[in-house]
């Protein structure tokens, strides 16, 4: 199954629009790991199991693997994830983007190595530089559009032709760069009016929508703004706020809490 049909599915079967986020702190674990040679996976597995009946995906961010120097863990992840969860898929938040023949490596990085069922693209150096990963009709592109930090308009809001290029972005990607219906965009839920806009550009292609909890976006907002006509649409991914919910023993129960709780927020105003 394509990663846009497993997420479909996902949303459906499961009822929920929540994508839980995989970013490894240890100095957040909780005090049992401390001396675990493997917390990172450890960790991040029981994280998973506690979630996973809440998410509609799983998205774990590669910088905090990579800096851990826990490549190995995050490989074993996806894999525990595609064992024990079948039918969610993984998103692999990388944010690639290079020359067409070093984006073919990025492109075997995140599918061939690690196995993900999609991962994060960056769009700045235009359409060769993501065709590797566009080519790739089962995996799924997720495309910075608007992103969720506070100095996303520094370049995202730069006007061209009249436009914010955010807008460009969405426009080619959803009407040139879509052709296996494999795309999706990056739309922070920090910025309600501008996912208000990029869905009227797009129709129906996915937000994946950083930028609840932690970061602090209104989640009415989001869903009021973002969702597609069927009420989903939507991948909105906490990661600090479901993984590190408490830090005392009852870190799993606390994550299994703070997902549900997003997935009943996001439900509400779907
Ligand atoms: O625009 C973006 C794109 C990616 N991210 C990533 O999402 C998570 C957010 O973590 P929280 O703890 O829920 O704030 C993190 O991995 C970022 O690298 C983003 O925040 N905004």
């Amino acid at each position: 199954m394509s990663f846009m049909q497993s997420l479909r599915q996902r949303w459906h079967s499961a009822d929920t629009l929540v994508c839980v986020g995989l970013d490894p702190e240890p100095a957040k674990f909780p005090a049992r790991f401390a001396a675990d040679g493997d917390a990172v996976f450890a960790f991040n597995r029981d994280i998973i199991d506690a979630t996973a009946e809440y998410a509609c995906a799983f998205k774990p961010q590669i910088a905090h693997f990579a800096a851990l120097r826990a490549e190995d863990a995050l490989t074993r992840l996806i894999e525990y994830v595609h064992a024990k969860h079948p039918g969610i898929p993984v998103i692999l938040d990388s944010k690639r983007g290079d020359i067409g023949s070093t984006a073919q490596h990025y492109v075997s990085e995140a599918f061939d190595r690690y196995g993900a069922d999609a991962v994060t693209a960056n769009p700045y150096l235009g359409r060769d530089s993501v065709q590797p990963f566009l080519d790739r009709a089962d995996r799924g592109v997720v495309v910075l559009c608007r992103t969720s930090n506070p100095g996303a308009g520094d370049l995202q809001d730069l006007l061209v032709d009249g436009r914010p290029l955010y807008q460009h972005v969405a426009e080619k990607v959803a009407r040139d760069w879509n052709g296996n219906g494999n795309c999706s965009l990056v739309v922070g839920a920090t910025w309600p009016s501008q996912l208000r806009e990029v869905r009227a550009i797009v129709g129906d292609v996915p937000f994946l929508v950083p930028g609840v909890g932690a970061q602090g976006g209104d989640v009415e907002a989001v869903v009021g703004n973002a969702k597609t006509a069927d009420g989903t649409g939507l991948m909105v991914s906490s990661s600090r706020a479901i993984l590190y919910a408490s830090a005392g023993e009852d870190y799993a129960q606390a994550a299994a809490i703070a997902a549900k709780s997003l997935r009943d927020q996001i439900n509400r105003y779907r």
